[in-house]
């Protein structure tokens, strides 16, 4: 198991390298000038913490992943694919397809309202591990590539989303608030984690792009709870109660295709949707199969734990006893190498 310390000698030298770094048109905005192998065979990264040692990131991929814990890689996932999870969206929407375990989740304040309206009342739709379709998504081999830079070989797909971010109702519903996705995972390490979040359009703060608070990965898990918001909060939306607002901020403008892999302890958020279009982006987080599930009992986790247990028996019946570790056993799946704990 890999520890989280501060950066050692290697981190240091190679971003000592990076100050021979030049600027490009593409991706990150850098070239290296030396190869990753030559800067690599100079300097064994013995203490990088956050990424494997492989020669699919660049040092300055690396080095930026493991300070900021986040890593956006331009235009990845072609316009086909992406039109065509945009299609299977509107035929799940319009329930042209049934997919066992799919879940489809409204905003509140059309739940709460008599107006409905197919896609439109859509705010996601999530656990579409046996949508053949989205779940190719999962499986794209330039996405599991740069995932097993930070999970290794053996990878599971653990939890997948595809986000319809709706228009506001003026309520501001359509806000995430600020959360670190490990609050959600009875699973362990943390560094062994990732998501893989695509925009299926351009996304800016208009329509609500993704806000992180970078190096936050750094940190520790914090206490969740539903915000105190006076238009009222999404089921699960659970957001950190104590965030420090001094924090930089980050807000990532992303052109369709382009794909941002982020630690589960990235402290992150979207802001709402001034738009009349819905936002839209697909999502899966992915983990070694080396993880083992670990019990929430008497953690922060316990609340997230007890109303998704909740949720589940409304769901199947009182008399349908699954603990959190199994609800995501139950949804997993294997997308390469080998299955171990998972
Ligand atoms: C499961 C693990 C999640 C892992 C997340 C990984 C990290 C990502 C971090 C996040 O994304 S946090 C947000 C995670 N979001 C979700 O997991 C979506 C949760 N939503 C659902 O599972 C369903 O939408 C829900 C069970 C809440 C409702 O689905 P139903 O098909 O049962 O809806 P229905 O319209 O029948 O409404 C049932 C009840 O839920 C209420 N409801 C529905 N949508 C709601 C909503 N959006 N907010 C609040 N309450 C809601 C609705 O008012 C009603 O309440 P009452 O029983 O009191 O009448
Ligand atoms: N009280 C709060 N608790 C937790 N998260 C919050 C709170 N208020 C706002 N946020 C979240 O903080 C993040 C950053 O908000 P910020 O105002 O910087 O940008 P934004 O709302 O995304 O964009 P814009 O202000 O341009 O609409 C968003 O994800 C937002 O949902
Ligand atoms: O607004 C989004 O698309 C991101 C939501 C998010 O962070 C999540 O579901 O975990
Ligand atoms: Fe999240
Ligand atoms: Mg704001």
């Amino acid at each position: 198991m890999q520890s989280r310390t501060e950066p050692g000698p290697a981190v240091g030298r190679l971003r000592l390298l990076l100050g021979h770094l030049k600027p490009n048109s593409t991706g990150t905005g850098l070239t290296a000038v030396s190869t990753s192998a030559q800067i690599y065979a100079a300097n064994p990264p013995d203490k990088f913490c956050y990424t494997l040692d492989n020669d699919v990131l660049s040092p300055e991929q690396r080095l930026f992943y493991e300070e900021n814990g986040f890593l956006l890689v331009k235009n990845l996932v072609s316009h086909e694919d992406l039109d065509r999870f945009r299609k299977e969206f509107e035929r799940l929407c319009k329930k042209e397809v049934k997919v066992p375990g799919l879940v489809i989740a409204k905003d509140i304040t059309v739940v709460k309202s008599e107006y409905v309206a197919e896609e439109s009342a859509v705010n996601k739709i999530q656990d579409f591990m046996d949508d053949e379709e989205l779940f190719r998504y999962c499986r794209l081999p330039q996405i599991l590539k740069l995932v097993a830079c930070f999970t290794g070989p053996n990878i599971m797909a653990m939890h997948t989303m595809l986000i319809n971010k709706p228009p506001d109702s003026g309520k501001m519903t359509s806000r995430h608030p600020l959360h670190q996705d490990l609050h959600y995972f009875p699973f362990r390490p943390a560094n062994q984690i990732v998501c893989a979040w695509t925009a299926m359009e351009h996304i800016d703060r208009n329509n609500g792009c993704l806000v992180v608070l970078p190096g936050t990965h750094k940190g520790s898990l914090k206490k969740h709870a539903y915000p105190a918001w006076e238009g009222g909060v999404n089921k699960m939306y659970h957001g950190i109660q104590d965030y420090d607002p001094s924090l930089p901020r980050v807000h990532l403008v992303m052109e369709k295709g382009d794909t941002v892999f982020f630690h589960p302890l990235l402290v992150h958020g979207s802001g709402m949707n001034r738009t009349e279009g819905f936002r839209k982006a697909i999502s899966c987080h992915y983990a070694s199969s080396d993880c083992n599930y670990i019990d929430v009992g008497g953690t922060s986790q316990e609340n997230i734990a007890s109303e998704i247990k909740q949720i589940v028996e409304k769901r199947y019946g009182e008399d349908v006893t699954v603990s959190f570790k199994d609800v995501w056993k139950f949804r997993s799946r294997l997308v390469q190498g080998q299955r171990i704990n998972l």
